[in-house]
């Protein structure tokens, strides 16, 4: 059983203020993610990483091929089936926290499990136990991140991203700009969550992370279609 699979998927983008031009990015991209399994993206610069995760979550859209997470096909979803595919099954990490104003700490940590109809003080309990490991002072709790120090927003943004036990996670560069001893907290978040069966892309830039966390690498320079001259 595969948790997400993409096959055949195919990415050109139209550059609309440059005369239409037709720029294609990816050609034929095929692996696979089991449950438990982490695959780290790799490749050059450029070579289309993050446009590949944008199209597994369901930002860019794919010109061609299929992206299978659970039982739907993120290629050809509707908008609310991407939604619904977004709050169960398939979690996003990025490097940065989009802050809602005026929402505390706490809140924006348990509002993804509260989503999914955990009740309210296990998602606040929940929440606690993640703000803790990740070093945040219990006096910011109850706070706004919006004034928080950037390292701060990052560790709030992956107490937040880890709070549900998604299925299927997407991570970019989880460990980036972390001191040592939260890169540490970060590396036994993604171990635990492959340990209950997770399947996870990442993209680490941290050589020593990838190799700890990844089971497989994907090149993903081996997706780059020849372009015309
Ligand atoms: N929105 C866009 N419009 C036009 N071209 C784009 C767009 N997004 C990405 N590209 C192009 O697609 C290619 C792949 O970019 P992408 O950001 O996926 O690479 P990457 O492997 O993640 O690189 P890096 O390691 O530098 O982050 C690049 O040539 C880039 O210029």
């Amino acid at each position: 059983m595969k948790m997400i699979r993409i096959e055949n998927v195919s990415k050109s983008f139209t550059l609309h203020n440059q005369g239409g031009a037709v720029i294609p990015v990816m050609a034929n991209a095929t692996f696979s993610v089991a449950p438990g399994e982490c695959v780290a993206l790799t490749g050059n610069s450029g070579a289309g990483k993050s446009t590949l995760m944008r199209m597994i979550y369901g930002n860019y859209l794919a010109a061609s091929g299929s992206i299978i997470v659970g039982d739907t096909d993120v290629a050809t979803a509707q908008p609310r089936e991407i939604i619904a595919l977004r709050r169960h099954t398939l979690g996003y990490v990025s490097q940065f926290l989009r802050v809602v104003p005026r929402v505390a700490t706490v809140d924006v940590v348990a509002e993804p499990m509260l989503a999914v109809g955990v009740p309210r003080d296990a998602a606040r309990a929940r929440a606690e136990e993640l703000l803790a490991r990740l070093n945040i002072p219990e006096t910011l709790w109850g706070l706004s991140p919006t004034t928080f120090s950037g390292g701060e927003q990052q560790r709030v943004n992956i107490a937040r991203g880890f709070a549900h036990r998604y299925p299927a996670m997407l991570l970019d560069e989880p460990t980036a700009s972390l001191d040592a001893t939260n890169r540490e907290t970060v590396l036994s978040l993604i171990e635990e969550a492959k340990a209950r069966g997770a399947a996870i892309v990442g993209i680490f830039h941290d050589a020593p992370a990838r190799d700890r966390v990844a089971d497989r690498e994907v090149d993903v320079s081996a997706f780059t279609p020849r372009r015309a001259a």
